[in-house]
């Protein structure tokens, strides 16, 4: 038995972090949105009981270090299944880019199991699962809009934000996430406000959803990285209503509403970046598979 699901990428339309815990993790507070760029997941069962990773992208590791590998994992030890799968990983979203490419793998293997499996399992029951594999797993389970709080893992759907086209441009530069996050200083935090972006979505109001994109992990990565902050005065210089990088980084993203804008800055960045997309957001959630 086979099954393909989409993997969507994310972005952080905004990102603020409350302060450190004991834990070592950070408390966040951000409005997540999935794009219309996804890699593809094919499962397909075994009757060996085996994990086997397929990718042809050279970063994607084919072992219990990737995600997906940890989600049929976990769903095995947690409801002993004894049947294995192949897990075959098309990749389009870029590698250690801000958009929660491993993440979203591993929510599409969750939902994926959970049919191939008969598991039962509700979409609340994977998110919970998924967030002992990574924080931002719970909300690849769902996509769509919400607003994540805790480390990430607890999540408050919210409707789809205006229409408009995101133009994402990843530099040459992979970045580590548990690297951005040690060298924040949580004192020196100047906070977005999570509480308009909210509202500007609650309104569709197109211009306040640009007013208030932020992301406090910004100013680490660009202090590592000059040329996140030259692709940033790139898209403005090319007309983007606004301009962030998402998540950890290094992959900025630049709203526009119009058709033409969106060409000017595609074409105005191909070439200067390692790869440049334009997408749509996904305005809902996932179905259960
Ligand atoms: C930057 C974001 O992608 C924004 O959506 C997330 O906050 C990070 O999500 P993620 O990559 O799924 O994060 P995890 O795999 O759980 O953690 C990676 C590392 O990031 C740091 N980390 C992550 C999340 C969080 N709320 N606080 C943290 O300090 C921790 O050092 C952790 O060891
Ligand atoms: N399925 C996967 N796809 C890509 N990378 C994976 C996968 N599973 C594990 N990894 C590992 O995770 C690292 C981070 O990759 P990923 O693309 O998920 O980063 P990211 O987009 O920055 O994540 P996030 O936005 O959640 O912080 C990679 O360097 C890779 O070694």
């Amino acid at each position: 038995m086979k099954l393909l699901v989409k993997a969507p990428a994310k972005i952080n339309l905004s990102l603020d972090v409350l302060h450190k815990r004991p834990d070592g993790y950070h408390e966040v507070e951000m409005i997540m949105t999935t794009i219309d760029l996804s890699d593809r997941v094919e499962l397909t069962l075994l009757n060996q009981d085996a994990i086997h990773i397929l990718s042809h992208n050279r970063y994607v590791p084919d072992d219990q270090r990737n995600l997906a590998y940890q989600a049929a994992q976990l769903l095995k030890d947690r409801f002993q299944i004894k049947q294995g799968v192949v897990i075959s990983i098309e990749k389009t979203i870029p590698v250690a880019a801000g958009l929660a490419g491993g993440s979203s793998d591993a929510a599409a293997t969750l939902r994926g199991l959970n049919k191939l499996w008969n598991l039962g399992l509700t979409l609340d029951e994977l998110a919970v699962l998924g967030a002992e594999i990574g924080s931002d797993v719970s909300f690849c389970v769902y996509g769509g809009t919400a607003l994540a709080k805790g480390r990430g893992e607890i999540i408050t759907e919210l409707p789809a934000p205006p229409t408009c086209w995101v133009i994402l441009a990843k530099p040459f530069i992979g970045v580590s996430t548990s690297d951005v996050y040690r060298r924040l200083d949580v004192n020196g935090i100047k906070h977005p406000s999570i509480h308009g972006m909210i509202e500007a979505i609650k309104c569709n109001d197109y211009q306040r959803v640009c007013q208030n994109v932020g992301n406090v992990l910004e100013d680490v990565t660009l202090s590592l990285h000059p040329e996140v902050a030259q692709i940033k005065e790139q898209m403005k210089r090319f007309g983007a209503d606004a301009v962030l990088m998402s998540g950890s980084g290094p992959t900025v993203f630049g709203i526009v509403h119009h058709d033409s804008r969106m060409h000017r800055i595609y074409n105005g960045l191909r070439g200067f970046c390692d790869q440049v997309f334009a997408v749509r957001l996904l305005g809902d959630r996932h179905p259960l598979e």
